[in-house]
């Protein structure tokens, strides 16, 4: 490819009707899931799951949720970082972001509705807990693939057990210049995946094993999946977890949100004996995700160019 030619992210196709586990679709996707996952980390995936209206209804809520006043948005608080609200910070003026942890379970989403909002807010809980229900599926059927990709099928069960669901939506206003501006710095996520949905204002971009930076144009028919840290460690770096940051420009706020499955405190990350042999050493001793986010936040952490290298790299 020409270094002129702009790289674009592998798009892939889960809107197939046949695409169930053993189908010869389900292979075909399986096998391009695990190539883009090795090379850029992250995809396109094109999916019919949430409908336009849908999509309309999601950053209505969003757009509802950002308008309350700051002093209400504080009281979703929580003692896990970015897992509460999220803003005000002077080195991205331009983000704020909201954490709903379990989002797909509706209890938890009406715990936080009422807390925002006492008098209630059905549409809201409704919106939020249906679109965290369909992304979770997705990142079930990314995980799943993933793990036959390595003949690793057997771990299946015990892999989802070990996670939990955040949703975190994000806001991102605009910076009222054509400037370019941080919306939110580069990093690498430190799920095990993360499936994003973002508005039609672009903002949103993914480096490459080389160093270039993708914009990730909007679309109304697919989310971005993600690797985070997590599974780059679970996987003994077979797969890339991609860095990615915002840039925003212009007038208009960007809305985006994300479904993180997140392992759970106490359970310890550990490539599997069959991902480690003499071609691939171990790269991470097993770690505790929890202490690792504890890490993660500290300022030391914040200067070094890989936190889970500085953390448990062998
Ligand atoms: O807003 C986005 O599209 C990206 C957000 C993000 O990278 C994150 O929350 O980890
Ligand atoms: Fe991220």
């Amino acid at each position: 490819m020409d270094s002129e030619t702009p790289v674009r992210l592998p798009v892939i196709d889960f809107s197939k009707p046949d695409l169930k586990p053993g189908s010869p679709e389900w292979d075909f996707v399986r096998a391009e899931v695990r190539q883009a996952l090795k090379e850029f980390g992250c995809f396109e995936a094109k999916s019919d799951k949430v409908p336009v209206q849908t999509r309309k209804g999601i950053f209505g809520a969003l757009e509802e949720l950002f308008e309350l006043p700051l002093e209400t948005k504080l009281r979703n608080r929580s003692e896990m970082p970015f897992h509460g609200y999220v803003g005000q910070y002077p080195d991205v003026p331009l983000f704020e972001s909201m954490g709903i942890d379990d989002a797909n379970i509706m209890e938890n989403v009406n715990s936080l509705t009422n807390n925002l909002w006492p008098q209630g807010n059905q549409t809201f809980s409704k919106t939020i807990q249906s679109f965290s229900e369909i992304l979770s599926e997705l990142d079930g059927t990314i995980r799943r693939m993933v793990l036959e990709s390595f003949g690793l099928e057997k771990y299946m069960d015990e892999h989802m057990n070990s996670t939990n669901y955040l949703l975190r939506v994000m806001k991102y206003k605009g910076p009222q210049t054509s400037e370019t501006k941080i919306g939110l710095n580069a990093h690498t996520d430190n799920s095990v995946v993360t499936i994003l949905l973002q508005n039609q204002v672009e903002g949103l971009e993914v480096q490459t094993k080389d160093g270039q930076w993708i914009n990730v144009k909007p679309s109304l028919d697919s989310f971005i999946a993600m690797i985070g840290d997590s599974l780059h460690a679970w996987t003994n770096g077979r797969l890339y977890s991609a860095y990615h940051r915002v840039m925003m420009t212009g007038e208009v706020a960007r809305y985006s949100a994300g479904l993180f499955s997140i392992p759970k405190g106490g359970y310890i990350i550990k490539a599997p004996e069959e991902l480690v042999d003499e071609e691939h050493p171990l790269l991470f001793k097993p770690f505790d995700h929890v202490e690792f986010i504890r890490f993660f936040y500290t300022e030391a952490a914040q200067r070094v160019q890989s936190t889970l290298k500085t953390y448990c790299g062998v």
